[in-house]
């Protein structure tokens, strides 16, 4: 027991002196802690003075850094400066200028607008000179065209004064009865607004033509056609030849209307244009412009609207909008024609052929509207046929040309001495022909004449036709305007 005491005794000396060594050990740490603290307060102080005035330095670089940039950018800056003052100070001046130009702009408008009220005033005032000096003229004339001989020359029965270019003589000499006295010369002496000789060109003769149609744009229906007996040269003058200088009165139309157009269009008129191109024959219809099958070929009927407008039913109207359009149909209505006149030998000499150009035309701005149509008639040979030479289809030919053609002459005279029944209605060449022929229209009639001496009795015949007519005076025309 003494011995675990010893025990024990020592134990707690040596912990005690453990303890006490650790407490030794403790209180140097402590204290070389304090040094080490001091220590490092003396050596970190200037450190961190440095460290702060480090970031002094460094501000102050990044200031001064910034200050430089600041200059550089400055300098940059100054060009584009002294331009900006620059660009602004033309700005200014531009703007100045700009707005002198805007109010001569305006001013001009002004003046653009007032002289396009003066141009369709002249315009209108042009239509109302122009149309009164046709109707002065007489709102049907007849022109007499004289075909030259084939073999050139001059035929001895036909006189055309030269210092007079209305009036065509034919003279016929006879043998005196008796045998006695010498041989008489009986002349017959016709006058018509104009007459053309052989040597008159194309041009020529569509000059005097041109002012009607310059009419139909204004909105008066217009009416042109050629009488005279086969091969006297109606469709030379109605059609012509393809080259230039031998083109017709249709082709030369047809052009003087599209480039007047034109020429409107600049003033705010626009037009619409619808061709149709139809045959008569033996009193039937028949479409030129027909494209379909030919077993397939419509009947055709002359309908009259309400509006007293004159149709086709089942007719070709094409829309057109230029020259080569038309003339393309010219074409195709001639290709028509032929292939019918192969099958029928003769057959267009027999048959009537009328182009008709509907004419629309409207200018929005004024509010004015006109509509018109332009006729181009091309009749079959009016050659009298006696009835013993004439038998079967020729004498049922014969029959419709010459009734169509006397009904022609018929209507004219109704026309001209104001009957209050005009027979529109006899013929279909006639009632097709209606609004053209009737009193808000001009007429034109060719009379051409064949200049051989074995021609004589026709042309005479031709002439004393054209005669009656020009002694027509139809009422004062009116333009369709609204
Ligand atoms: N003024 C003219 N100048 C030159 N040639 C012409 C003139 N007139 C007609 N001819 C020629 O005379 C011939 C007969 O003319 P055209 O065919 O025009 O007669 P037409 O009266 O229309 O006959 P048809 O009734 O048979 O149609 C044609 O060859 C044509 O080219």
């Amino acid at each position: 027991m003494q011995g675990k005491v010893r025990n024990y005794q020592t134990k707690f000396k040596s912990v005690n002196q453990e303890n006490e060594a650790l407490r030794d050990t403790m209180v140097q740490r402590q204290s070389k802690m304090v040094e080490m603290e001091k220590e490092l307060k003396k050596t970190c102080s200037p450190e961190i003075h440095q460290l702060s005035f480090n970031n002094l330095k460094t501000e102050n670089v990044i200031f001064r850094c910034s200050k430089r940039q600041y200059f550089d950018l400055f300098v940059s800056l100054f060009p584009h400066q002294m331009k900006l003052s620059v660009q602004e100070s033309t700005l200014a001046r531009v703007q100045g200028t700009l707005r002198d130009t805007e109010e001569e702009v305006r001013s001009l408008k002004e003046t653009v607008a007032q002289q396009e009220d003066e141009l369709h005033a002249g315009e209108m005032e042009r239509r109302r000179l122009h149309n009164t000096i046709q109707e002065l003229k007489g709102n049907i004339r007849v022109f007499c065209r004289v075909r030259p001989l084939v073999d050139g020359g001059l035929s001895k029965h036909i006189q055309l004064p030269a210092s007079d270019v209305k009036t065509i003589t034919l003279a016929k000499t006879e043998e005196s009865h008796t045998g006695k006295t010498a041989e008489t010369q009986k002349n017959y002496i016709f006058s018509f607004d104009r007459v053309f000789g052989p040597m008159a060109s194309q041009q020529e003769v569509f000059e005097e033509i041109s002012l009607l149609v310059q009419s139909a744009l204004d909105g008066y229906n217009v009416c042109c056609f050629a009488y005279g007996q086969t091969g006297s040269g109606k469709t030379y003058t109605m059609e012509g030849a393809e080259y230039d200088q031998a083109r017709g009165v249709i082709p030369r139309a047809v052009q003087q209307i599209f480039r007047a157009a034109e020429k409107l269009a600049t003033q705010g008129w626009e037009f619409t244009f619808t061709a149709s191109f139809v045959e008569i024959y033996n009193e039937s219809l028949r479409d030129l412009l027909y494209t379909g099958k030919a077993s397939k070929r419509p009947e055709h009927e002359i309908r009259k609207s309400t509006n007293n407008e004159v149709t086709i039913t089942n007719l070709t109207y094409e829309k057109v909008s230029n020259e080569d359009q038309v003339l393309g149909l010219i074409a195709l209505a001639n290709q028509n024609r032929s292939t019918a006149q192969t099958a029928q030998n003769d057959r267009s000499s027999r048959s009537h052929s009328v182009f008709q150009l509907d004419i629309e035309g409207v200018n929005v701005g004024r509010d004015v509207k006109c509509k018109s149509t332009l006729c181009l008639v091309d009749l079959a040979g009016s050659e009298r046929m006696l009835k013993s030479q004439s038998q079967g289809e020729r004498f049922k030919e014969m029959t419709a040309i010459n009734g169509s053609l006397s009904n022609l002459g018929i209507v004219i005279s109704a026309l001209a001495n104001k009957e209050s029944y005009v027979p529109y209605r006899n013929s279909k060449l006639t009632y097709l022909l209606q609004s053209c022929l009737g009193g808000n229209s001009k007429t034109l009639m060719f009379v051409n004449i064949a200049p051989e001496s074995d021609s004589f009795g026709e042309t005479l015949n031709s002439l004393r036709f054209a005669s009656k007519v020009n002694d027509c005076v139809i009422g004062t025309a009116s333009a369709n305007r609204k």
